[in-house]
C-alpha cells in the first residue's frame, strides 16, 4: 500500500525500477492526433432505416480497418452523468491513504480492488477493477467514499452498458446475424477499470499501460480531456484524441475471432505526460467464463474458411492473463501451425525498403514459401511497368501479398506517391492457402513501415486502379 501514496513523480530523474527496457519503450512520443478514427453519430439509430444503415456501415468499416471508433454526440448518456461519473474517480483517487487501504490488494481474483503495476514492469500508476454487473450483486462491494461513487458509477455503468448492447446489435444487424446474438452470455460480464496515471518526469521511458489488444467482446472508454491513448495502425501509432463525452469503443479479441478474422482488434497502448494525471475508464463487455466462442457459423463459406477452433472463454483468458496473449490466440486457432504466422525474410524487408525509400521498384510480389516458413520475394516490377502488369503478374487462382508505389497527381496539381498493401486472396484458390495467407497478413505486414492504404482483393475488380485512385484521394 505504501507504494500507492509516494510520491515518486516529483523525484527527478524517474527512478531505474519505473524504466521499461529500450524495445519497450514509446518511442517518438509526439504522435500525430489522429483525427481520422471515426468518429459516428449514434443519434439515428433508432429513428429512419436509412440513418441505421449508414450508421451500422460506418460501425463495420471502422471496425475493419481501425478496430476502433468514437462516438461524440447522441449515444444517449446524459454529459452531466459522465461528468460526474468521471469527477467522482478523480476524487477517490485523491482519497486519503486510510479510506482506500482496506480495497488494495495484489490478487488478481479479487473482483473489487485497487492495484499497481503495468505489465511486468513496476509502474506506479493505480488501477481499480470491479465488476459492475448485475448491480445489485457488485454494488455492495465498491466504495462507500466518495458518498456518491455508488450512485453516479451505478448509473453510469447501466447507461454504458446499453450503449455497448444497442452497438452490438447494430453490429450483428451488419454482419446477417440473428438478433440477440451478442446478448446474454457472450456479453453477460461487465468489468470495469479506471486508470489513473500520475504525470511522468520522463514519458519516454515508460507506459501507462504497455501495448495490448483487449480479450474481452467489446470495450467502451471514458478518456477524459488529456491525451494518453493511441493505436497501432499502418505500422505507426496514433494518438486518438479525446473528444468533449465521446465514448471511445475498440473490438476485442472475442469479437475478431466470432467475425473469422475479418474485424480487427487493434493494439494500443497508453501514454504518460509530465504535466497533467490523467485518469481512464475503461467498461470491458465480456462473455461468461464457460462461455463457449467460435467463428459465426453463417459468417463461414469457402471463400472464408474457418480460421478458430471453439473454445470456452475461460480457456483464452487463462493465456491471456499469463501475459501469453499472442499465444492465446494462436491456441484458438483452427491450423495452430498456419496460425503460428511466417517469419519475414530480410530480403523482403530489403526490397520493401528500395521501393519505399529508393523508389527503385513500382511493385514487389510476396509468397509464403512453407518449407523456409518464410514470407520471401516473388517478383519485383521497375518503376517504369504500369499498374496491368502489375495485375497480371498475381496468379489467377493463389494467393499473394504485394506491394504498390502509386504516383498520382492531385486536383491542386501536386504529386503525390502512396505504398498500397495489397492482400491477393482470389476466391478460386485453395483453402489452406487462403488460410495460410490470411494468418500470416498482420505480422507480415507489421514488418513493412510506412503503408499508407490496404486492400483485400478476391477478384480483380476488387483492386481495380479506381479503386486505388478513390482511396488515396
Ligand atoms: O487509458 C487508456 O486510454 C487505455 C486503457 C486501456 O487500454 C485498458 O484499460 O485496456
Ligand atoms: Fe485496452
Amino acid at each position: 500500500m505504501e507504494k500507492l501514496v509516494s510520491s515518486w513523480y516529483n523525484v527527478q530523474p524517474l527512478p531505474d525500477n519505473y524504466i521499461f527496457p529500450p524495445d519497450a519503450r514509446p518511442g517518438k512520443l509526439d504522435v500525430p492526433l489522429c483525427t481520422n478514427i471515426p468518429v459516428i453519430d449514434m443519434g439515428g439509430a433508432e429513428a429512419e432505416a436509412h440513418d441505421r444503415a449508414s450508421i451500422i456501415q460506418q460501425m463495420l468499416n471502422a471496425s475493419e480497418e481501425f478496430g476502433f471508433f468514437q462516438q461524440v454526440i447522441n449515444h444517449g448518456i446524459p454529459e452531466n452523468l459522465l461528468k460526474d461519473t468521471m469527477g467522482v474517480f478523480k476524487e477517490f483517487f485523491e482519497l486519503p491513504v486510510e479510506d482506500k487501504a482496506s480495497l488494495y490488494s495484489e490478487d488478481p481474483n479479487k473482483n473489487c480492488r485497487l492495484f499497481t503495476s503495468s505489465g511486468n514492469y513496476d509502474w506506479e500508476e493505480a488501477h481499480f477493477w470491479h465488476s459492475c454487473h448485475p448491480l445489485e450483486q457488485c454494488i455492495q462491494f465498491w466504495p462507500q467514499k466518495p458518498i456518491t461513487y455508488r450512485e453516479h458509477v451505478g448509473a453510469c455503468s447501466t447507461q454504458v452498458r446499453k450503449v455497448a448492447l444497442n452497438i452490438l446489435q447494430l453490429i450483428s444487424e451488419g454482419l446477417g446475424l440473428e438478433p440477440g446474438y451478442f446478448r446474454d452470455e457472450l456479453s453477460q460480464v461487465s468489468l470495469l477499470s479506471v486508470n489513473y496515471y500520475p504525470p511522468c518526469p520522463d514519458p519516454s521511458l515508460t507506459l501507462g499501460v504497455p501495448k495490448h489488444c483487449d480479450p474481452n467482446l467489446i470495450t467502451i472508454l471514458l478518456q477524459g480531456d488529456v491525451n494518453g491513448l493511441q493505436v497501432f495502425k499502418d505500422g505507426e501509432w496514433i494518438g486518438v484524441e479525446p473528444l468533449p463525452n465521446a465514448l471511445v469503443v475498440n473490438i476485442g479479441y472475442q469479437l475478431k475471432i466470432i467475425r473469422n478474422g475479418k474485424l480487427k482488434c487493434a493494439e494500443h497502448r497508453a501514454v504518460t505526460n509530465s504535466r497533467n494525471a490523467r485518469t481512464s475508464t475503461a467498461f470491458f463487455f465480456t462473455p461468461s467464463p464457460d462461455c463457449l466462442i467460435k467463428p459465426a457459423g453463417a459468417l463461414i463459406n469457402a471463400s472464408n474458411p474457418q480460421l478458430y477452433k471453439a473454445f470456452q472463454y475461460k480457456e483464452f483468458f487463462t493465456n491471456y492473463a499469463m501475459k501469453q496473449e499472442a499465444k492465446a490466440e494462436q491456441l484458438v486457432h483452427i491450423y495452430p501451425n498456419a496460425s503460428c504466422a511466417m517469419g519475414v525474410s530480410d530480403d523482403s524487408k530489403n526490397t520493401f525498403m528500395e521501393l519505399q525509400r529508393k523508389k527503385v521498384h513500382r511493385y514487389v510480389i510476396f509468397k509464403v514459401d512453407e518449407k523456409k516458413r518464410e514470407v520471401v520475394v516473388e517478383k519485383i516490377g521497375g518503376p517504369a511497368e504500369s499498374y496491368d502488369d502489375f495485375a497480371a503478374a498475381l496468379p489467377e487462382n493463389d494467393c499473394r501479398y504485394a506491394v504498390y508505389d502509386f504516383d498520382f497527381v492531385t486536383s491542386e496539381n501536386c504529386q503525390k506517391s502512396k505504398i498500397f498493401f495489397i492482400a491477393w486472396s482470389p476466391s478460386t484458390s485453395r483453402i489452406r492457402a487462403k488460410m495460410l495467407y490470411a494468418t500470416s497478413k498482420d505480422r507480415f505486414r507489421r514488418e513493412l513501415d510506412g503503408i499508407h492504404y490496404e486492400i483485400q482483393a478476391t477478384d480483380p475488380s476488387e483492386m481495380d486502379l479506381e479503386v486505388l485512385r478513390d482511396r488515396a484521394h
